[in-house]
């Protein structure tokens, strides 16, 4: 099974819609002079929620061939949720992917389980493409326990998901120690994680499943680390924070995440 190759930026919450759209198009033209070809590797942008819309319209107007979606989504699909963002018009944007249970949210916004049980159900229920993340702290690394810890956290979230769905669906190891520290994890154990998580995956469901299902590795990647990252069997991309900010790099990073 051939697996398409993403590269997802990350912005978390940095740049405002009219910075956005220069961002877009800068990344654009610099795609465009290394030859990057869309059909050997997935580009998507995940701005903040209020550049969506512009980002949309860049996209559409400019024919662009990047995919964009969003960081978090409710688990409602409207009602009476003060400062949530449903799922609903995340699809009416024409997102592709929206994360779930990126660290940060867990962290500090107190995401459990059974909140992002109900978050990828709301993505399924719309037909944005969840990009699941999961990943170990440094105690837990240090501990041994990071494979533990981090399929502890699959089974919790995607305990109710139907094999139907598991093919629609992203998974992003980021170890939270690797995350904006400039510690990358080594290829090997970027490599060795996602096999995990693939075994995993043909557990629960089955082995064709588990081949279809793309399996990200992010935590501090740069332009200069993704292609040994890329190189193992496992990982079908990169999940970028702060690299994605900076058009150049994050152009770079995409053309040299090109698997053989
Ligand atoms: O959290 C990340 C992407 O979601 C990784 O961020 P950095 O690439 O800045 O380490």
């Amino acid at each position: 099974m051939s697996r398409t190759p993403l590269i997802a930026g990350n912005w978390k919450m940095n740049k405002d819609h009219l910075e956005a759209i220069a961002l877009v198009q800068k990344l654009g033209w610099a795609l465009a002079d290394l030859k990057w070809e869309p059909e050997q590797v997935e580009v998507a942008v995940i701005p903040p929620f209020t550049d969506l819309r512009s980002v949309q319209t860049l996209v559409a107007g400019d024919k662009l061939q990047l995919v964009y979606g969003a960081q978090d989504l409710s688990a409602h699909d409207a009602g009476a949720y003060t400062g949530e963002v449903s799922g609903a018009f995340l699809a009416r944007l024409e997102c592709s992917y929206v994360l779930v249970g990126h660290s940060e949210r867990r962290e500090y916004h107190g995401e459990d389980d059974a909140l992002l049980a109900a978050k990828l159900a709301a993505a399924y229920r719309h037909g944005l493409t969840p990009v699941l993340c999961v990943g170990e702290a440094l105690e837990a690394r240090q501990a041994g326990e990071h494979e533990t810890v981090t399929l502890a956290q699959l089974e919790g979230a995607m305990k109710d998901v139907p094999a139907a769905q598991v093919a629609q669906t992203v998974i992003a190891y980021e170890p939270v120690w690797a995350i904006g520290t400039g510690e990358v994890a080594s290829p090997e154990d970027a490599g060795a994680m996602a096999t995990t998580i693939r075994r995993w995956l043909a557990g629960r469901y089955d082995a064709r499943t588990a081949d279809a299902v793309r399996v990200l590795y992010g935590g501090s990647v740069k332009s200069g680390t993704i292609a040994e990252i890329m190189a193992q069997a496992d990982v079908d991309g990169g999940l970028v924070g702060g690299a994605s900010l900076d058009p150049q790099e994050f152009a770079k990073l995409v053309v040299n995440a090109k698997t053989a």
